[in-house]
């Protein structure tokens, strides 16, 4: 993996006046955030309000942006931009899908670019002993581990923004508290959607989403 152009502590984001749509439905209505380097931002709000479509679009997932979506000052306008924005964000999904052919944990682990760390992090995550399972046979809880784990691979292997949508909502109380201390202490930029005060807590800025506008809470 080319690693040279991803800088280890954090890449800054930037949105100018960012509309993403689903079909014709608005799901991201005109939003600007300037997040600086390795700064932690909580993304609260009701549900449908257009959170995971903004994580989307800033992942390069969402492909129908109008307005201007920067990731270390870079688009992604062409295929080279597309597959950096790729490896420059790490990504916790809200529902993790086990495909069609479902990986191996070990398989996940791997995929972020930096096995050992992220086999590591699975270990003190407490599921690191699941590692030959294979996803779809393991507990929603212990997937979100998972996935958790393969981030810190990620930022290990030198993604410097953390997108994490509900990374804690499959946990248990210590599972919560564990997962926020992670995550907030990975030294990348991270935007994390949740709805727990903890991890909120922990954030350096809390913002919230209503119907697709964005306002600064904290
Ligand atoms: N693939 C899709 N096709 C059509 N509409 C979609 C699609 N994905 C999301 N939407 C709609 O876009 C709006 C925003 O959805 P989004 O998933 O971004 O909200 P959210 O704030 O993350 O919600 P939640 O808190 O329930 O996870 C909702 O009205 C939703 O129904």
């Amino acid at each position: 993996m080319e690693q040279s152009n991803v800088e280890a502590l954090g890449l800054d984001v930037r949105l100018r006046g960012v509309v993403c749509r689903h079909g014709r439905l608005e799901a991201v209505s005109g939003v600007d955030l300037e997040v600086a380097r390795g700064e932690r931002i909580a993304l609260t709000g009701t549900n449908g309000s257009g959170k995971t479509t903004l994580l989307r679009a800033v992942l390069g997932l969402h492909r129908k942006v109008d307005g201007e979506l920067l990731v270390g000052g870079r688009g992604t306008r062409t295929a080279a931009e597309w597959a950096w924005r790729r490896r420059a964000c790490a990504w916790i999904p809200q529902r993790p899908a086990a495909g069609r052919f479902p990986l191996l944990a070990r398989e996940l682990l791997a995929s972020s670019g930096a096995h050992e760390a992220a086999a590591a992090a699975a270990g003190r995550l407490g599921v690191g002993a699941l590692a030959d399972r294979s996803l779809d046979s393991l507990s929603g809880g212990q997937l979100q581990r998972m996935h958790l784990a393969r981030a810190v691979g990620c930022v290990a292997a030198g993604a410097g923004v953390v997108l994490a949508d509900e990374p804690t909502a499959a946990l248990d109380f210590a599972g919560q508290e564990e997962a926020a201390e992670v995550l907030t202490s990975l030294g990348a930029t991270l935007l994390v959607v949740t709805h727990d005060r903890a991890m909120a807590e922990r954030c350096d800025r809390v913002l919230e989403m209503a119907a697709g506008r964005l306002r600064e809470v904290r």
